[in-house]
């Protein structure tokens, strides 16, 4: 069996925009993510990825505070408020949630607002809403269009283009693909590749892992809540052979 190389978990030089020091999560009495230790560097795109159920939503909600955890996570060598998601999500760290999260009966153009509620500049709010626009020119065309008429792969680029919209320095992606045909995937997946070429911090979290890892900087496999390997996706020639000695 011919498997890559593990990268050590280590980063060189500046203090990684996001830094995961022993994170755990629990459900009650399950412990879905075991301690774990992750970063992502500037401009960095990571990947994660594993079956269903190895925890990497969890993973997600837990940088975010959305779950009971313990352990730290830093945004540039800052420690984040712990079990405060809105705090964290208003120091840059923002979260594109499984299923979407839009908000339905609202319009497209009031769902790109309230990402950016807390802003007071106009300026730089008509700056991140023209952005968005030229990166999902269907939005633009629908900015009075009810959401949750849209189809899905529209509502998956309203909910990157809300996270935008909040201006994010670190931008978390669960599954963005879920559901959307193979073109759209491609297009959204395009786009996020657009969006890391320019600097943005990304952690993907996706079951098409195959796409995911022509994205990827740098891949950490997860599977029953722990990280059973961090992997440079250029060395990986078959997911399959991957997924078999990790995931067996
Ligand atoms: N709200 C919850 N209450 C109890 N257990 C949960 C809850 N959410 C998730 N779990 C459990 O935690 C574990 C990790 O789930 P999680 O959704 O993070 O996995 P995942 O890797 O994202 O899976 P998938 O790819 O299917 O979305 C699973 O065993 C799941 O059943």
């Amino acid at each position: 069996m011919s498997v890559v190389h593990a990268l050590p978990d280590a980063t060189s030089g500046t203090a990684p925009v996001l830094e995961a020091r022993a994170l755990a999560a629990r459900y009650g009495h399950v412990e879905a993510l075991h301690p774990i230790d992750l970063h992502v560097a500037e401009g960095e795109l990571v990947a994660v990825l594993g079956p269903n159920g190895a925890g990497k939503s969890t993973l997600l909600r837990a940088i975010l505070g959305l779950v009971s955890n313990s352990g730290t996570v830093s945004l540039r060598g800052t420690p984040l408020p712990r079990q405060n998601p809105v705090a964290v999500a208003s120091r840059g760290v923002v979260l594109v949630p499984e299923g979407r999260g839009i908000f339905g009966p609202m319009s497209v153009a009031e769902n790109l607002e309230l990402g950016a509620y807390r802003l007071r500049d106009r300026a730089e709010f008509a700056r991140r809403r023209e952005r968005v626009m030229t990166l999902f020119p269907r939005l633009k065309e629908r900015l009075t269009q009810v959401a949750g008429s849209m189809s899905g792969g529209e509502q998956q680029m309203l909910a990157i283009g809300r996270a935008l919209m909040a201006g994010p320095q670190v931008l978390l992606l669960d599954e963005p693909s879920l559901g959307l045909a193979p073109r759209v995937t491609e297009e959204i997946l395009a786009t996020l590749g657009t969006l890391n070429g320019e600097g943005l911090s990304i952690i993907l979290v996706e079951q098409k892992a195959p796409l995911a890892l022509e994205l990827a900087n740098r891949a950490y496999l997860l599977s029953v809540g722990r990280i059973v390997a961090t992997l440079d996706p250029r060395e990986i020639t078959s997911y399959d052979e991957l997924a078999q000695h990790y995931f067996a």
